[in-house]
């Protein structure tokens, strides 16, 4: 390729430089970044290229000349490739820094130097905290095996461990995929769009100990369906939901439209904050419930709420968050787009006895501007949105509403900055340190809250 400095398949010394935002080691020949997996900051090492594009390129380690301090001992390569813990080779306290650094240098960019970020809150023990696994399965060797896919590709590596998941969870897997074995269920043919199971999904609660089993299907077809959920239950008693879920589609995505209770209840609860949640197949629960309580916390406390405050929730999901604010103010009003997710926020809400929340089906753009022309005078705006950030007619929208507060719950710190800048813009000033928390430990993902105060007020 023209005007690139390396050639596919060469190799060549190189020293790291930096670390991605995915966590890749970054190398410059000239100006030219190659993005290198398993390699850290001031490491040497000897690079083989993978892959050359115009601007940037990808490399391999062959031979590491020496370790970063940083260096997590005995970090395992497959949990790497996978995208399971993409920054496991990196000991955690580097992983709350490398967290914390990536909101200062996007702030950085936007101008927004002068707003501070606390060092990341971090778990005692990072290790095991998923309350949710969703694990393909494969045929292997004649036998049906669980594992994972090696990022950008079709490469199925075995696991048994899955290093991040309750480990309840982890032998709850194996026990199911013997008892499918033992009903010889074909595992899903992916180029061939045939076979029987594709994904074994079990959710547990991380409190109530109650355990949700899927077993997603390519049809309808399940032979000996009831009799594999009554195995699963009679040698897991703490199974007490399963579920066969039907996706015909050749597609990432999960789960499918149907599903049909196999044995026991339709739903597993657990708590939050001491607030009890009914959790469905298809409901969002955020997977790390010990770091999901903190950050619900310090939002709820940064919403200064003293009983008399009408609070906005803007994202609001299955009400995780509107329940909880709700116990601290006059009144919330919850805007979620998933019609089952409002549902269950209602059902959850009645489950509690908790009165004072209205929950609305539709986009948090339709009902922010129909709350501004209904001249609702809110103090407070919570924002918890998806990766994307806040719409720029959501921020409109906010403006005319004009709470005093905004408290901003972020899973994507670059969408973050870039509605901070608007909001600084626009007469909101962050009030304290911006607060990640480590949300995700051993991955990328960086959760943060933010706190902004109306400055005119
Ligand atoms: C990050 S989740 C937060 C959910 C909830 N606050 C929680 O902590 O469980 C974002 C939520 O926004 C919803 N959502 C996505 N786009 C939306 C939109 N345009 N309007 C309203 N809600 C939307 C998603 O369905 C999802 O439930």
């Amino acid at each position: 390729m023209k005007n690139v400095p390396v050639q596919k398949n060469q190799e060549l010394e190189l020293t790291i430089e930096d670390l991605s935002y995915q966590g890749r080691g970054v190398a410059k020949v000239g100006h030219y970044p190659l993005f290198i997996e398993n390699a850290l900051p001031g490491e040497k090492i000897l690079a083989h290229v993978l892959k050359v594009s115009k601007n940037y390129g990808f490399a391999k380690v062959v031979e590491r000349y020496n370790d970063s301090p940083e260096r997590q001992a005995n970090s395992k390569l497959a949990y790497l490739q996978t995208g399971i813990a993409p920054l496991q080779h990196l000991t955690y306290q580097a992983q709350l820094q490398f967290k914390q650094n990536q909101l200062r240098e996007l702030l950085h960019k936007v101008h927004l130097d002068q707003i501070a970020v606390a060092p990341t809150v971090g778990m005692a023990e990072p290790l095991h905290y998923r309350n949710k696994a969703q694990i393909p399965v494969r045929m292997v060797n004649g036998q049906l095996e669980t594992g994972f896919f090696k990022q950008r590709s079709h490469q199925f590596v075995v696991l048994h461990d899955f290093l991040i998941q309750d480990p309840r969870i982890d032998q709850i897997l194996m026990v199911v995929r013997d008892i499918l074995r033992e009903f010889e269920i074909p595992a899903y043919n992916e180029p061939a769009h045939s076979g029987i199971l594709r994904h074994i999904v079990i959710r547990r609660g991380h409190y109530s100990g109650e355990v949700m089993v899927i077993l997603v299907t390519r049809s309808r077809k399940l032979p000996a369906a009831n009799q594999i959920a009554q195995e699963i239950i009679e040698h897991c008693p703490d199974v007490v939901s399963v579920y066969q879920n039907i996706n015909p589609a050749r597609t990432n995505v999960i789960l499918g439209k149907t599903e049909k209770l196999l044995a026991g209840k339709e739903q597993i609860t657990d708590q939050l904050n001491g607030i009890n949640f009914a959790i469905s197949p298809q409901s969002f629960f955020q997977v790390n419930s010990l770091q999901t309580e903190k950050i619900y916390q310090f939002a709820i406390e940064a919403a200064h709420l003293t009983g008399q405050e009408t609070v906005i929730d803007a994202y609001c999901g299955i009400g995780t968050i509107s329940l909880n604010l709700a116990l601290q103010a006059k009144r919330v009003l919850g805007v979620e787009i998933v019609p089952e997710a409002i549902a269950d926020a209602k059902k959850n809400a009645a489950l509690n006895r908790i009165k004072n929340v209205e929950f609305q089906v539709g986009s948090a753009v339709e009902w922010m501007k129909k709350w501004a022309d209904q001249d609702l005078k809110p103090d407070v705006v919570v924002f918890d949105p998806p990766r994307k950030g806040l719409d720029s007619e959501v921020l409109a929208s906010a403006l005319q509403l004009a709470p005093k507060r905004i408290v901003y719950v972020s899973c994507n710190p670059a969408t973050l900055v870039r509605d901070l800048r608007f909001l600084a813009d626009h007469g909101y000033a962050v009030a304290q340190p911006i607060q990640p928390f480590d949300q995700f430990p051993q991955t990328n993902h960086v959760e943060s809250v933010t706190v902004l105060e109306r400055t005119d007020k």
